[in-house]
């Protein structure tokens, strides 16, 4: 897959792109659903299948202090789409000049002139140009005007759930990760950097590895949860925690903390990918260490149970 980033004259366009256009923050089931038929069309055409997307989260440039918070940064974004069999990606910078496109202005002067495109896929709600005015309407009488193929993908319930990223932010909220993992299609994972922390292992008699986090992700409720940890390609399962550690700590800084379970290497500097696969309990201020020794015993105790139900 070809990556394209940034401003639109910086991208090198080919010919015959069918483009699935959309935010895809998560990369949910239903966006799945969505670049799927972008490329059967491709396919079936002899076309190239590509996604058009934008950086950032065009609420961010629009409405600011409402500006919803990723699911996944744009990296892990990109990671995901890698594993479709897509052949160009572009990720368009969104600005306020992009923000000022009328909806028939992107249209034309984004999607006809500079991608000349054969065909677009959509989901059923997607709207776009300045306040939102264009919608899947405008885009079918411009795939008449024009003459492109326009397809749009209905809505995707799952179990009876509409699946959305909105849906998505809700479950990790509330530490529903196996239902947010369905909707997802792939486990919800944070990756990062390991880093040093105040040592505390052998005071507490568990080794962790610490990944510090940006702010303003839709992280998970703050707790424990059973996780898969990948380093370098390999699975190992582990109990995590994610929060501010309030019993050790007054910074109310956001870390996530691992312990893997049959592990005793040093990682620091290597990047983990931590797939959260069920919750345990809420973060809690403790009274003391011991107290928290006592609580991370019974939450492997725990984790180790959930995992036999999960492997076997
Ligand atoms: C499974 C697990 C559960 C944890 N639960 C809590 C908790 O409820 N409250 C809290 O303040 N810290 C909690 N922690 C964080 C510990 O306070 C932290 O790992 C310990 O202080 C070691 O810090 P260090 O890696 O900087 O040495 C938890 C850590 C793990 C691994
Ligand atoms: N089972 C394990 N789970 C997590 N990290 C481990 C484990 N065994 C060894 N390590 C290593 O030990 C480090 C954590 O040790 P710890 O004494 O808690 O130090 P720190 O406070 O710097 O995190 C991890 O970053 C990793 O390099």
């Amino acid at each position: 897959m070809i990556i394209c980033e940034g401003k639109l004259e910086s991208f090198d366009i080919p010919k015959n792109l069918v483009l699935a256009i959309g935010n895809f923050d998560g990369i949910h089931i239903g966006h799945r659903d969505v670049i799927n038929s972008c490329i059967e069309i491709a396919k079936r055409n002899g076309w190239l299948a590509a996604v058009l997307t934008f950086s950032p989260h065009p609420s961010n440039i629009i409405d600011p202090k409402n500006a919803k918070q990723p699911i996944y940064p744009a990296q892990q974004k990109i990671d995901l789409l890698k594993k479709l069999p897509l052949s160009h990606l572009f990720i368009l910078d969104f600005d306020l000049d992009l923000m000022r496109l009328n909806h028939d202005e992107f249209i034309k002067k984004i999607l006809i002139e500079k991608f000349q495109i054969k065909g677009v896929v959509t989901g059923y709600n997607f709207s776009f140009g300045n306040k939102k005015l264009g919608d899947v309407n405008t885009l079918m009488d411009a795939s008449k005007k024009y003459g492109f193929l326009y397809h749009i993908v209905e809505k995707f319930l799952y179990m009876g759930i509409e699946v959305s990223s909105s849906k998505i932010r809700e479950l990790l909220a509330m530490g529903l990760v196996e239902t947010a993992n369905q909707l997802l299609g792939e486990n919800y994972a944070i990756c990062g950097e390991v880093i040093r922390g105040k040592k505390m292992a052998t005071t507490l008699g568990f080794k962790t590895a610490n990944i510090p986090l940006k702010e303003n992700y839709a992280y998970p409720l703050r707790g424990v949860y059973l996780v898969r940890v990948i380093i370098n390609e390999i699975h190992f399962y582990g109990v995590a925690n994610i929060g501010v550690k309030p019993t050790v700590s007054d910074e109310n800084k956001i870390l996530l903390e691992v312990h893997i379970f049959n592990f005793a290497k040093d990682i620091y500097g290597q990047i983990l990918k931590v797939e959260f696969l069920h919750f345990i309990r809420p973060e809690r201020k403790l009274k003391n260490i011991e107290s928290l020794q006592k609580q991370v015993q019974n939450d492997m105790r725990e984790a180790q149970y959930a995992l036999r139900n999960i492997v076997s």
